[in-house]
């Protein structure tokens, strides 16, 4: 669980950050000057990342969700600009500006201190070089002892529920998408990282391995005193993983709270939209129905409340002002003018995961 801490004595804190956050993002901006305007494809995002939770990023395609996993690691591709802040605290007692750090001390924090699955990685392994070629890599890398490493990345590995010599042995082609995909986690865990952020991890594989990994990540989240970030568009495997879930619509957090609420009292119509889209939270996401209209394009994200035009129950308020968020219950917080209507959305999933 999250293990939330009371800051009694430093109320500014306190009610700044709400607990022991690893990661506070303030702000969080992500912008492409393009010739047919600017695209602001994360606009504004405050969120607390707490220490050992898992928190879990839905939303649909194009929402922002993999500039959300790029700018908490300062990785934006070029030319995007990344501004706001993102504050890192690991369990030393540091306080590191991740968005002003020099290229070394950056290249360090990604691997070191927050890792990075990407998404689509399976791809990007080395055809040339077996795994065990890349333990030693990324190890050799970072100055790490490779010998301390391998005994590391051999216990990972176990960990994964993978055969430490079979697999080290191999070639990326010889092993199946679901121990290439565990393989990739042990790696991005093997220098000792704080955080983990993953981007849809799970996205090419069969229903019974993300399920697993899913279990798999539990697991190593409490032996390794573990933060992660769990992207993905697939909301029902999330809600089995996840302690707390933010929904990202339109390059904005439209809701975040504990699973269950979200599971239970999802406020934002969007979020009630995103649960009927699920047949019922056991299914698996192929029969997931898609949302009706479509996604915004950001260069042009409606004004007012970017969900307006699709949302059963917007007035015109919400065409023209923005709806700040604000908080349901102390863990849970949503942007909408019509909170108290959300009802008027009935539930059709089966919601008892
Ligand atoms: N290199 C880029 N330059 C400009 N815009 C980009 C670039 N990469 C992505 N975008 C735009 O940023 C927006 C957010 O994209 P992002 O990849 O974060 O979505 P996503 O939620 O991860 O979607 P998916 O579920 O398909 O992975 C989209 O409108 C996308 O077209
Ligand atoms: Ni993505």
């Amino acid at each position: 669980m999250s293990g939330r801490i009371d800051h009694s004595e430093s109320d500014a804190v306190a009610t700044e950050s709400r607990s022991d956050a690893v990661l506070t993002c303030r702000d969080l901006t992500v912008e492409f000057h393009m010739d047919r305007g600017t695209s602001t494809v994360l606009n504004g995002l405050d969120i607390d990342v707490e220490r050992n939770e898992i928190i879990g990023v839905v939303g649909e395609s194009g929402s922002g969700k993999s500039m959300f996993a790029s700018a908490l690691l300062d990785a934006v591709v070029d030319p995007g600009v990344t501004s706001g802040t993102i504050t890192y605290r690991p369990t030393d007692g540091r306080e590191v500006d991740v968005l002003e750090l020099s290229d070394d001390r950056l290249r360090q924090l990604r691997w070191e201190e927050i890792s990075m699955v990407f998404q689509g990685a399976l791809s990007s392994f080395n055809p040339t070089l077996t795994l065990r070629g890349h333990f030693a890599e990324t190890l050799e890398a970072h100055d790490y002892d490779v010998e301390d490493g391998m005994e590391r990345t051999r216990e990972l590995l176990a960990d994964l529920y993978l055969d430490p010599d079979r697999v080290l042995d191999s070639y990326p082609h010889e092993l199946s998408g679901g121990m290439k995909q565990r393989a990739l986690i042990a790696l991005s865990l093997v220098l000792e990282p704080e955080v983990l952020v993953m981007d849809e991890p799970t996205a090419a594989l069969d229903l019974l391995m993300q399920r697993s990994i899913v279990s798999l990540l539990d697991d190593l989240r409490d032996k390794y005193d573990l933060t992660m970030v769990f992207i993905t568009h697939d909301l029902p495997l999330v809600t089995k993983l996840a302690d707390r879930i933010g929904v990202l619509y339109a390059f904005e957090l439209a809701e975040v709270g504990r699973t269950e609420e979200i599971l239970r009292s999802p406020t934002h119509p969007y979020t009630r939209a995103l649960l009927n889209s699920t047949p019922d939270i056991d299914s698996p996401l192929e029969e997931m129905r898609p949302i009706e209209g479509s996604a915004p394009d950001p260069v042009n994200v409606p004004s007012g409340c970017p969900y307006h035009q699709r949302c059963p129950i917007s007035t015109e308020d919400c065409a023209t002002v923005k709806p700040p968020m604000e908080p349901v219950t102390e863990t849970h917080d949503v942007a909408c003018h019509h909170r108290d209507r959300a009802d008027e959305i009935e539930l059709t999933a089966e919601v008892d995961g």
